[in-house]
């Protein structure tokens, strides 16, 4: 693979993976479990925050101790399915803000439509930590990269849940910068630009519209 990507390898994320794909688990397990592989992404994405010193009084004695300034972090979730990743963003970094970008993908072009966007004016000295929870083609994704890098953020991380070698090497190769988290990458897309073995429609799982 490539020094942009971190797979996050632990035998409970196998586990977790392994039930978040199960077709019986419901949309209830199934963002309970986005959800805690989002707060193991995030905690590895913000493994390099800079901190700062910060003494407090413990009952027994003063500690030095460090703080991470939260305000210098936007989430950015792709809509819809990357809300579900939010949760357990933000459960790490409470004081992040958060930006929306709306884009479905096209089912017959299998291109990223934009229907809404909504970010924090002020990117400046701040890092974007992109959210969708699957990566297959990559369309989403450098568009997503490509509207967050015009507000002029410090850096840009991208997270998520599942990746195809496709969609990692075209969002690598458009932005060599932009680092990839990942819980798992399979192997190849079907016809139809599903992820395989994959989960399904994350969205769908998620929100429970699966037709
Ligand atoms: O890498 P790509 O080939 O671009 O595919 C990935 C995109 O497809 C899914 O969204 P979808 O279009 O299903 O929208 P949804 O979240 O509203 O379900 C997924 O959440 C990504 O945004
Ligand atoms: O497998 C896939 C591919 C794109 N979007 C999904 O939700 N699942
Ligand atoms: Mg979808």
């Amino acid at each position: 693979m490539n020094d942009q990507l971190t797979v996050l390898s632990h035998p409970l994320v196998g586990h977790i993976m392994t039930e978040l794909r199960d077709q019986n688990t419901s949309p209830h397990q199934f963002r309970a479990l986005v959800r805690k592989l989002s707060m193991l992404l995030c905690y590895e994405a913000t493994r390099d925050l800079p901190t700062v010193e910060k003494q407090v009084i413990t009952p027994v004695a003063p500690a030095q101790g460090v703080m991470v300034d939260q305000s210098k972090l936007v989430f950015l979730p792709i809509l819809r399915a990357g809300l579900g990743m939010l949760d357990g963003a933000l459960e790490l970094v409470p004081d992040a803000s958060v930006g929306h970008l709306g884009m479905y993908r096209d089912e017959e072009t299998l291109t990223p439509v934009h229907y809404y966007t909504k970010l924090p004016p002020q990117f400046e000295g701040r890092g974007a930590v992109i959210l969708d929870p699957m990566l297959a083609t990559g369309g989403s994704a450098v568009d997503a990269v490509e509207k967050a890098a015009s507000y002029g953020p410090a850096w840009i991380k991208f997270l998520c849940i599942l990746s195809a070698p496709q969609g990692i090497e075209k969002l690598s190769k458009a932005y060599p910068d932009v680092k990839i988290y990942t819980a798992a990458v399979d192997q190849c897309l079907n016809d139809h630009g599903y992820i395989v073995p994959g989960l399904g429609d994350a969205g769908d799982r998620i929100f429970g519209t699966v037709g």
